[in-house]
């Protein structure tokens, strides 16, 4: 310990320097906790998501509000369309506008936003603000800032610094820059509950979008995991991801996002399958040309017949998994095509076997293994994708305990009567918290040998997909297969783990936080399953203590959710819950910014406003403050 207060006593040349900085920690911890913004299941869904970041999910436009409480809505309107998009509107300013006329703009613009940079930095310290501002501007901002302030003595002098700014061409992006430094401001930090990936088209640009943000964490989702698992050299994880993005439409998304070369699945597709309306892409509303849709129809067929072939093998090897009731291909009866399982026989519809060998229906034809070999190849040598798992991979976990919230994509896996499910592993049983802890470790293990394609680590990634007991599927099993094949409804129905019934309790989840080490007062944040708001479903469960901010940015589920997705804020004063329209273009969204954002809920309002000190960083400081002190005291014998 001694040695540590030497290494820590380093830092500081000499003692006052050591106050100095005590005296900073200890005022970071009287400020006020700064803004959450918890979003999930963005599944692709660039534009709505970024709008979303960009609104900070009406933050910001509550923070116009504080600043100009008389403003007309037509003024506070025009100014929030300013912070949101600030390179948008600034291009759209007539090309005839008067010159006067600009630079009135201009200057009433930038004395506007700088009365909001200052009051959205009223809760943080002058070297937080800092750094929020482009470091190309920081010193005339500060300057800005200061004089401003202070602005009947010192028009002329502000006016001269813009009028300075606008004849060297540097106002836009001067303008720009303080409208991010707002955004920046307002939500101080981001957690993504999970499932960035699938079913929209633009999951890479989420992705580089979170790379570049300030603050986020990441709770691993299902359709998260398959991607990490394709990396971490899964070649089944890495075929199922193929077929998702067939049946979307979304083949671009390997191919040109990812410049992963898909053609010799492509040419094997069409040389082997005929489209069929059941594989016919989900387009949402999109469009594709012709044969886009023809290849991404047999290219689903051949990743899906890959799929279960690879998904049996694994099974046989993996007995520990129990999923044996999945080995489908091995039960099909091909006189018939029909297969029989819980006591019934089904008919096989649209199931094409060209690939089958029918004495071993697992095993993938030579073309097939090499079609799935240097797919896992290609996928492995993407320099973008590599990046975007990397991140995913260091910002992200299986769950998260945060300001005393539990956060986790899924579920926790239960039994009916509230027990925790374990899962029986070379000899040794997970449940609960050291189940998520046992998952996590194996995703980081199997990520770090991405040359190793069928160790249990690896098979574990699938089983997180599919397995009966995975806290990131929370179903008893996946009917993939059904849904193609067969055309019994009943069959394609997934049976939920009772944690999704059992949630709705205080006293469940009073459990499980403490499970996690929390006290029972905090929440659990969940994503994962579409809020039925249509249907009388509420986000906000067991009387505040669950919240479910699922509710569709995937198009395809805002049918049934009735809403395009909820989001949740929590700041010095409480949580609050908000309900967003579906987007539709930043123009509509803009001109309906009221009803964007129809409904916040409060979930709970703090009886004392909520100080840096109660949170998680607030600990990490506390400790900081306590060596310190220590290195304060003892600084002549150290
Ligand atoms: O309709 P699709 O895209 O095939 O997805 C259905 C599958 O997605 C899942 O719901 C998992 O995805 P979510 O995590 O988005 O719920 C599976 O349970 C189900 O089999
Ligand atoms: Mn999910």
């Amino acid at each position: 310990m001694e040695k540590y207060y030497q290494l820590l006593k380093k830092n500081f040349n000499q003692k006052e320097s050591v106050l100095t900085e005590l005296i900073n920690l200890e005022a970071i911890s009287n400020l006020p906790k700064g803004t959450e913004h918890f979003v999930s299941d963005i599944h692709g869904e660039f534009h709505s998501f970024d709008h979303v970041l960009r609104t900070g999910s009406g933050s910001i436009r509550e923070k116009v509000l504080e600043a100009f409480p008389h403003a007309e809505t037509s003024e506070i309107n025009s100014l929030c369309e300013l912070i949101y998009y600030p390179e948008l509107i600034i291009s759209q300013l007539p090309s005839d506008f008067p010159l006067e006329k600009k630079n009135n703009w201009y200057i009433s613009n930038l004395l506007t936003l700088l009365t909001i940079v200052r009051i959205s930095g009223q809760k943080y310290t002058r070297s937080k603000v800092r750094k929020s501002l482009s470091p190309q501007f920081s010193y005339i901002i500060e300057e800005l800032l200061t004089e401003t302030n202070n602005l009947e003595q010192k028009q002329a002098y502000v006016d001269a610094i813009i009028l300075k700014l606008i004849e060297l061409e540097q106002i836009d992006d001067l303008i720009i820059s303080l409208c991010y430094s707002i955004q920046r401001l307002v939500v101080d930090h981001l957690h993504v509950v999970g499932d960035i990936y699938d079913r929209g088209p633009k999951p890479d640009e989420i992705m580089n979008k979170l790379m570049t943000h300030h603050s986020v964490d990441i709770q691993w989702g299902n359709h998260d995991i398959i991607w990490l698992a394709a990396m971490a050299g899964s070649p089944l994880a890495m075929i199922n991801v193929v077929r998702i993005c067939a049946r979307y439409g979304n083949l671009d998304i390997i191919e040109d996002r990812y410049g992963i070369n898909i053609r010799p699945l492509v040419d094997f597709a069409m040389a082997h399958y005929e489209p069929l309306p059941v594989f016919a892409p989900h387009l949402d509303g999109r469009d594709l040309p012709e044969i886009a849709k023809i290849q991404a129809n047999v290219v689903q067929q051949a990743a899906a017949m890959m799929q279960f072939k690879l998904e049996e093998q694994l099974i046989e090897r993996r007995p520990e998994f129990s999923m044996t009731h999945r080995k489908m291909l091995s039960i099909i009866d091909y006189q018939t095509l029909s297969i029989q399982f819980d006591n019934q026989c089904y008919s096989l519809e649209n199931f094409n076997p060209v690939t089958i060998q029918i004495t071993n229906p697992t095993e993938l034809t030579d073309d097939e293994q090499r079609i799935i070999n240097k797919l896992l190849t290609n996928f492995q040598q993407s320099d973008k994708l590599k990046k975007h798992m990397d991140f995913l991979m260091a910002k992200g976990s299986m769950y998260l305990c945060y300001n005393g919230n539990l956060l986790f994509h899924g579920c926790i896996p239960l039994h009916s009567n509230g027990d925790l499910k374990a899962l029986h592993i070379e000899g040794l049983t997970y449940f609960g918290k050291d189940l998520l802890d046992y998952y996590e470790r194996q995703v980081r293990y199997a990520y770090q040998h991405p040359d190793v394609n069928t160790d249990l680590a690896t098979d574990l990634l699938w089983y997180l997909w599919v397995g009966e007991t995975s806290s990131l599927f929370g179903k008893m099993s996946m009917t993939t297969f059904e849904r193609y094949f067969i055309s019994d409804k009943k069959t394609h129905n997934e049976i939920k783990n009772p944690y999704y019934e059992l949630r709705n309790d205080e006293t469940i989840c009073e459990r499980l936080l403490v499970e996690f080490g929390l006290s029972p007062n905090g929440h659990i944040i969940n994503g994962h399953t579409p809020v039925k708001e249509k249907k009388g479903e509420s986000p906000i469960k067991a009387g505040g203590k669950m919240l479910v901010i699922d509710g569709g940015y995937a198009k395809g589920y805002q049918k049934t959710t009735g809403v395009a997705g909820y989001t949740l804020l929590s700041n010095s004063y409480g949580i609050q819950i908000a309900t967003h329209m579906p987007f539709s273009g930043i123009e509509q969204a803009l001109t309906n910014q009221e009803q964007q954002l129809s409904i916040r809920r409060l979930v709970e309002k703090v009886s004392e406003r909520k100080i840096v000190k109660h949170t998680t960083i607030g600990q990490k400081i506390q400790q900081e403050i306590d060596d310190l002190t220590y290195v304060y005291h003892h600084y002549e014998q150290l």
